[in-house]
């Protein structure tokens, strides 16, 4: 931790989004940015210590202004520092070839039903070793820094034995300890039935209910549950009694619902009270109400959408419907192999019909929500954690226009400079390589 303070100056314009870290925000508030203009934030010891406007900042700390490292804002948009609730992050290998197939025809389904899909890349992932695996997920994660984003959710799934769910968990662990990246993990042993259990699935979830959950809670390596339900891979009733036995042993269910097919998913999720229900393409009207009724937030990726060549999930009618919208990669060598959340915003207003204003709502605040971490991060408020981006740009709307393009200039974490002028500032001994 950075003894020095840190004083960010003249803001083109400070998103603060303050008061939003009780619940997700919804609806119109979706658009409350609350920005200050020249605005200034001073960060010692790790926290935000006060934001305002640039003169307000420099009265309270005239005393000590020359103890600073100054960062000069002008010109430049400053945010709370990127959340992305919900990505695949640690995993072995690549699936182009599957890239392929798809430009040439072949689904997403097809592929992973004929072996290729989360099965290949559990193959790899189980082949590799703890070196290899820790390499290139820490690799994905210096690109999310540098994208400006600094924490992360990950989730197991492609070990799919004990052993190796472990193994990625173990993984995802070390990665918070030493990287800059705040790693959140969730466990998701029910990412798709292994081969060996293919010709008794419920087999698969038993192993998981009595012997993966048990292990991993007990162990403390993953704060939520998650469960891949859709036709094919998990039914309602198999993802209800998995997620059923993740609460008991104290993980917060998450679910992967209704992406390919239409199948009660965010019914479910709404029913079981999960956290978040993620995915949503085909969410039913129903679904959403639901969704809305229960406050469950609905984690979209345009990104995913995108990349399989799908229709978005309509995130302007879940915000219309009360749903509190957060937004992420998911990043994941099958369906979406990126880690800009900065292209994920521009897909939200792009093909989701969201506003400038919401997708920075739903990439931060309501993302941090999604994490149960709204009152530590996801947004720029006394006693927050100090973690800042700081875009090239000078307005918020200019973010989502020239798209296509990493605008990211600085990032804060913890109330250190990470990344400067667009590039990871590497004397900082707890990255190893
Ligand atoms: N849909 C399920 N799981 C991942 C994809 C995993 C993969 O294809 O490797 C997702 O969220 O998109
Ligand atoms: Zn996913």
């Amino acid at each position: 931790m950075s003894k020095k303070p840190l004083w960010i100056r003249h803001a083109s314009q400070l998103v603060t989004l303050k008061g939003s870290s009780a619940r997700p925000l919804i609806g119109k508030q979706m658009e409350q940015l609350h920005i200050i203009e020249n605005g200034s934030v001073w960060l010692e010891d790790g926290l935000i210590q006060f934001v305002g406007e640039d003169e307000e900042v420099a009265e309270a700390y005239k005393d000590r202004l020359e103890e600073a490292e100054m960062i000069d804002a002008t010109g430049k948009l400053v945010i709370p520092g990127l959340v992305d609730p919900h990505t695949h992050l640690v995993f072995a290998g690549s699936r182009e070839k599957e890239f392929e197939m798809r430009l040439q025809g072949a689904t997403y389904m097809e592929i992973m039903n004929s072996g290729g899909g989360i099965h290949a890349t559990t193959s790899m992932t189980r082949e590799a070793s703890y070196e290899t695996l820790f390499k290139e997920s820490k690799q994905r994660l210096d690109q999310f820094l540098l994208h400006g984003v600094t924490t992360v959710e990950a989730k197991s799934g492609y070990g799919l034995s004990l052993e190796h769910e472990i193994k990625q968990l173990e993984v995802a662990g070390k990665l918070n300890d030493h990287h800059p990246i705040d790693v959140v993990r969730t466990f998701m042993g029910a990412h798709a039935v292994p081969f060996e259990y293919k010709e008794n699935p419920d087999r698969f979830v038993d192993y998981v209910i009595e012997d993966m959950i048990p292990e991993v809670a007990s162990r403390k390596l993953a704060e939520f549950n998650d469960v891949f339900c859709e036709r094919g891979v998990f039914t309602p009733e198999q993802s209800k009694s998995i997620l059923e036995a993740g609460l008991k042993h104290g993980l917060l269910p998450k679910i992967h619902a209704d992406e390919i097919e239409p199948y009660e998913g965010a019914e479910l999720a709404a029913s079981i009270g999960a956290i978040s229900a993620e995915h949503l393409l085909k969410a039913s009207n129903k679904g959403i109400k639901a969704l809305a009724d229960k406050g469950v937030i609905a984690v979209l990726l345009p990104g995913t959408a995108f990349f399989l060549m799908a229709e978005s999930a309509n995130g302007r009618d879940m915000i219309d419907a009360g749903v509190p919208v957060a937004l992420s990669t998911d990043c994941n060598p099958g369906s979406s192999p990126t880690v800009s959340m900065p292209l994920v915003m521009n897909l939200g207003c792009l093909k989701m019909g969201m506003t400038p204003a919401e997708v920075l709502t739903a990439a931060t605040i309501n993302a941090a929500h999604a994490l149960n971490r709204g009152k530590e991060i996801g947004s720029i408020e006394k006693g927050k954690k100090a973690d800042i981006t700081i875009f090239d740009v000078p307005n918020y709307m200019v973010l989502q226009y020239k798209y296509g393009v990493n605008h990211v200039h600085s990032v804060i974490k913890n109330g250190e400079l990470i990344v400067n002028g667009g590039r990871l500032v590497c004397n900082d001994t707890r990255i190893p390589s």
